[in-house]
Order: structure tokens, then C-alpha cells, then sequence
């Protein structure tokens, strides 16, 4: 797993970061409370997983500044580890002529700028000063290959099965060009600025080894905004991610990565990333009454309670009935048709960030949910849920799904390792 650390330490250009873990109060799991970092673990409903460390009194940065997420570790961070309030995504195709060996160089660049920046070091070469002043403040860059990567670099015989394309969903109005892709980051943190910074930085060590493809920005609800830690909402205004697999569950590990033992060897410790760029119809969505829109999710808008009762954490009842003699969660409400007991125990764990793009041409807002689900195996999880979604979801009319990828993400690396290492080399 990936570690999640809150120190006090030194500005951003400095090439040795103050960590003084004497004077740290190390905390287990989302157990404790007042840590900016711990608390955002469990407003994310994907974090808690890792060990915090809070600054006490006397450091320089506030704490959301200061909270560091280890770049190695069993899993790649951004997965399990607390989501942030801004997101990256780009995808990045190799060049002409660029192959393993090009692949392999550029994979060491990436890695050991993603682990310098998420230690709140510049990076070595060239930095451009973006993030001087600012802690790590929670960065996490993420890295995951596609299925044209393997083509391209002569691997195609150590390509997944998983990674196979997705189905056709009969609601899919995708944009090829802003799908799928040779390699992929994923980049989040809780300041703008350490983001961006560590965007560019990873773009131009791409050089001329890889082109971006797409990229998309999102963003999630800023630490400390709320009096206390809460589930994310999404830009229809649900709390959205409260019956994710929590990391303590005994099948967590299970359902989100690939066991040690799994096949590709190189995947051991990895996990499956399917990215779905989703438009929210809000125009629409907007005009429908607050008891309508509750119908649609099965769930209440102000607190993401079941509609069979209790507070967001309550179990749903999907066996209520009303008086009416209809049930309670409506047989199409999302939160209904996605449970793991409606699908097999498909499960995954959802990893979203808001985006918005400004106005389309249509005059509309071109805005949603930058959809990033996690998963052992995606046959096990997103495709049988997305299946039934496409259906008779209702939420569906108020969606659109503009943009696919499905990347393998491989485990962590070990120190002195790089990631993707183990499939590159051996
Ligand atoms: C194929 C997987 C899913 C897609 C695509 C998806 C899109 C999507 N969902 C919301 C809002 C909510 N989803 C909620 C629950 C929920 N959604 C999925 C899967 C997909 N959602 C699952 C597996 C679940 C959990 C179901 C359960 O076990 O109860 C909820 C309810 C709160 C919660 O548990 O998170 C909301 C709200 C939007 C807006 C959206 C596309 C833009
Ligand atoms: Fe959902």
C-alpha cells in the first residue's frame, strides 16, 4: 500500500526535505481524528487506507500543504489514498518509431519525477517553480498502460486479457479521440498549483518519446470546506462514493487489486483503471423536483440516506415496500441496479473527480464526472454494472458518456525501482 505522511518540511525548491519523524504523532487509520490528510481518507470514501503523520504545533505549513503520499509501496498511490480536490488525467500515445527501449526510458523519467514531486522536491531537471512555497500537499501521480501500448512495443503477448477492449454500451456516444491511449497518468493533489506543476513537468519529460493524447481537469471538494469530513457531492449535488468498498472491508484488496499470485506476473499488486469522461445533462436535471431526483438515485439528496431510511451509512433495504405496494428504492434507482448484490458482488471502487469545460456549442454546461473506477478485473466489475446501467438505469437520460479508457495499472514500485519495471525488463 501507499503511505500517506504529514510533516512539516521545507519549501518545494528545496533539494532536502525536512521529514522529523521524532517530532510526529504517527496515526494507524482513519481511527483518529484532526488530521487534514486523515480526514480527507474518509471524506473520499477511498481513503483511510494509509498511515498519516500530522505536524504538530509548530509547523510551517498547514497541514493540507504538508501531507505526503510515499511514491513506493505495494500498490501505486491514487488509487486507495485519499482523493484530492484537483485531477489531471491525460493520455499519452508514443511517438513514431518510439518502442520498448524509448518506453522503458521514458517510464524511469516519469517515476522519478512523480517521486521526487509527491516528497515536495523540484524535480531534477529544470523545474519550473510552480509549486515553490507549497508542501507535497497530497500529490499522488498514477501510471497505467493501454491496450495499444503492448502492440507498439512489441509486447503484445504480455497484454492482459483484462485489458481487452470494453463492450459497446448501447447509450455510448464516445469520442475516439479523447479515448483510450497508449499510457496513462492520473494526477491528483489538494492545491492547484502542485498539480499543474507536476502536469507540465511530466509532459515535458515526455519529450519526444510520447505525444499527449488527451488530457481532461477535474476537480473535488476542497479540504476543510465542510465543517466536518463528509462524503464527496457530485454537480448534480448527490454525495456520491458512500457505498464504496472501504478499505478496511476483508475483500477490499480482493475486489480493487490483483493478488500476488495473479497473472500477468507483472500485474501482482496492480489494479484496472476505467476512465469514462460522463456530461451531466444538468439543464435537464436541474428542472426535476427534489423527489424525483431522490427517486432516480434511491437515495436523499441532503444526506445520502436510503430512501428505506436511516443516515447515509444505513444499509439499503431493497426489499421495502410502501404503502402504495411499490418498493421504497425504486426498481430502476441507480444506487439499486449498482449494488454489488444486484450484480454478482460486482464491486469497484469509484474514484471521481467533477469536471467543467466552460459552455458547449449547444449553449449547455459542459460539465460531469470525470469517472475513474478501480478494480481487480474489470469483466468482475465495471462491465457487469455498466451492463445492467445501460438497461434501464434511471439515470441514464441524464447522462451522457463521451469518452472510454480502460488502462492496467501495475503495483507499486519498490525503492530504486521504477514503475512498470517488472513488465519492461524482465
Ligand atoms: C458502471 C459503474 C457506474 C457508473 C458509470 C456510475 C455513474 C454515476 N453515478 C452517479 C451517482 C451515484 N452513484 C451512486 C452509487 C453507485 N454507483 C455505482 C456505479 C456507477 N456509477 C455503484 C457501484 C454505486 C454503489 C451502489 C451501492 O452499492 O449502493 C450513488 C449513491 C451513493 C453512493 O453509494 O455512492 C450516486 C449519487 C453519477 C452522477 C454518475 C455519472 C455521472
Ligand atoms: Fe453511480
Amino acid at each position: 500500500m501507499s503511505e500517506t505522511k504529514n510533516s512539516e518540511r521545507a519549501p518545494a525548491a528545496s533539494a532536502e526535505p525536512v521529514l522529523d519523524l521524532s517530532r510526529r504523532k504517527l496515526l494507524a487509520t482513519v481511527g483518529g481524528v484532526g488530521a487534514a490528510g486523515l480526514a480527507l481518507g474518509a471524506a473520499a470514501g477511498a481513503g483511510g487506507y494509509a498511515a498519516v503523520e500530522t505536524p504538530d504545533d509548530t509547523s510551517p505549513l498547514a497541514s493540507v500543504g504538508s501531507t505526503q503520499v510515499m511514491f513506493h509501496g505495494k500498490h501505486q498511490a491514487g488509487i486507495s489514498t485519499p482523493l484530492q480536490s484537483t485531477g489531471h488525467l491525460i493520455a499519452f500515445d508514443l511517438a513514431p518509431g518510439a518502442g520498448r527501449k524509448e518506453a522503458a526510458a521514458l517510464l524511469r523519467r516519469w517515476s522519478e519525477t512523480a517521486r521526487a514531486l509527491m516528497a515536495g522536491e523540484p524535480t531534477s531537471s529544470g523545474d519550473t517553480g510552480v509549486a515553490l512555497d507549497a508542501g507535497p500537499s497530497s500529490l499522488t501521480v498514477t501510471f497505467g498502460f493501454g491496450h495499444s501500448f503492448f502492440d507498439r512495443t512489441g509486447m503484445a503477448d504480455r497484454r492482459p486479457a483484462q485489458l481487452d477492449p470494453l463492450p459497446d454500451f448501447s447509450a455510448d456516444q464516445l469520442d475516439p479521440k479523447r479515448s483510450n491511449g497508449d499510457l496513462w497518468v492520473q494526477i491528483g493533489a489538494d492545491d492547484a498549483l502542485v498539480a499543474f506543476h507536476a502536469l507540465r513537468a511530466l509532459q515535458r519529460d515526455a519529450g519526444s518519446a510520447a505525444r499527449p493524447r488527451w488530457q481532461m481537469n477535474g476537480f473535488n471538494r476542497t479540504p476543510g470546506a465542510t465543517e466536518k469530513p463528509m462524503t464527496a457531492r457530485n454537480l448534480m449535488g448527490q454525495v456520491d462514493g458512500t457505498n464504496n468498498p472501504k478499505t478496511t472491508d476483508a475483500d477490499f484488496e480482493r475486489r480493487v487489486f490483483v493478488p500476488d499470485t495473479g497473472q500477468p506476473a507483472w500485474m501482482a499488486n496492480g489494479s484496472y483503471a476505467v476512465v469514462r469522461r460522463i456530461r451531466m445533462l444538468l439543464d435537464t436535471w436541474e428542472k426535476l423536483p427534489l423527489t424525483e431526483q431522490e427517486q432516480v438515485i434511491g437515495r436523499k439528496k441532503s444526506n445520502g440516506a436510503p430512501l428505506s431510511g436511516g443516515t447515509e451509512t444505513t444499509k439499503m433495504r431493497l426489499d421495502a415496500f410502501g404503502p402504495d405496494g411499490k418498493p421504497v428504492i425504486p426498481a430502476n434507482a441507480h444506487a439499486r441496479i449498482a449494488a454489488p448484490e444486484q450484480n454478482g458482488g460486482a464491486a469497484m471502487l469509484r474514484r471521481a473527480f467533477s469536471f467543467h469545460d466552460g459552455i458547449a456549442a449547444d449553449g449547455t454546461p459542459d460539465a460531469g464526472l470525470l469517472f475513474v473506477c478501480w478494480q481487480a478485473d474489470p469483466l468482475h466489475g465495471f462491465v457487469p454494472v455498466q451492463r445492467k446501467l445501460d438497461r434501464g438505469d434511471a439515470l441514464s437520460p441524464f447522462l451522457r458518456h463521451e469518452a472510454s479508457g480502460l488502462f492496467a495499472v501495475p503495483g507499486g514500485p519498490r525503492a530504486g525501482e521504477y514503475v512498470g519495471q517488472r513488465l519492461l525488463e524482465s
